[in-house]
C-alpha cells in the first residue's frame, strides 16, 4: 500500500536556527517559512536528491508540535510521511486491520496542497506515521 517517503519531520524550538544548521553546517537548500494555523505549525522544506526534510517549529501554545518539545526539550525526529495513491481507501484498508486514524479522521490539507492523514504512533512501532495522497 506504502510508496515513497516523501519526508521526514524534526520538530525545533527555533525555525531560523535550525535551517541555518542545514544551510550553513549541511549546505541545503531550505525554503522560506510557511505558517499552517490549521496544522499549529510553522515550516520548512529541504528538499534532496531522494526526499525531502521538514523543519516544524510549534505555531500556537496548542501546536502538537509544542506538546512534543514539552517531552523532548531538544526536539527530534517527529514523523515520517509516506505517499499513497488514495488516502480514502488507504485510510480504509488500515481502519479495518485495527489502525487508529488521528483526529477526525478526514484528510487535511497539507504543506504541499495534498490530503494528509496521521496514524497514531502507538499502531506503528513508536514511530508517527502521516500519509499524503501523492
Ligand atoms: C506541515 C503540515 C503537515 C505536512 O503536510 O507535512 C505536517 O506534518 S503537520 C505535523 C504536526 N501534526 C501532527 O502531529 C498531527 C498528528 N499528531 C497528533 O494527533 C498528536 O500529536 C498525537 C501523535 C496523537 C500525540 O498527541 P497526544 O496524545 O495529545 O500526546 P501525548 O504526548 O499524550 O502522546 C501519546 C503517546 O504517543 C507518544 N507520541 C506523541 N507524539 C509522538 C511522536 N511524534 N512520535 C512518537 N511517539 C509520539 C507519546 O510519547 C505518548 O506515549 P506514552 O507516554 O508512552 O503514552
Ligand atoms: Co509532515
Amino acid at each position: 500500500m506504502i510508496g515513497r517517503l516523501n519526508h521526514v519531520a524534526i520538530a525545533v524550538r527555533d525555525l531560523s536556527v535550525a535551517s541555518e544548521v542545514y544551510r550553513s553546517t549541511l549546505g541545503a537548500q531550505v525554503s522560506a517559512p510557511e505558517a499552517l494555523p490549521e496544522h499549529g505549525v510553522t515550516v520548512v522544506f529541504i528538499t534532496l536528491p531522494n526526499t525531502k526534510i521538514e523543519l516544524l517549529e510549534p505555531l500556537g501554545s496548542d501546536s502538537p508540535i509544542a506538546k512534543f518539545l514539552e517531552k523532548n526539550p531538544d526536539g527530534g525526529i517527529h514523523h515520517i510521511c509516506y505517499e499513497v495513491a488514495d488516502i480514502g481507501a488507504a485510510r480504509d484498508q488500515l481502519v479495518s486491520k485495527g489502525a487508529r486514524v488521528l483526529g477526525s479522521g478526514e484528510p487535511k490539507i497539507g504543506a504541499h496542497g495534498k490530503p494528509v492523514l496521521f496514524l497514531h504512533p502507538k499502531d506503528f512501532l513508536g514511530a508517527l506515521v502521516e500519509l499524503e495522497q501523492a
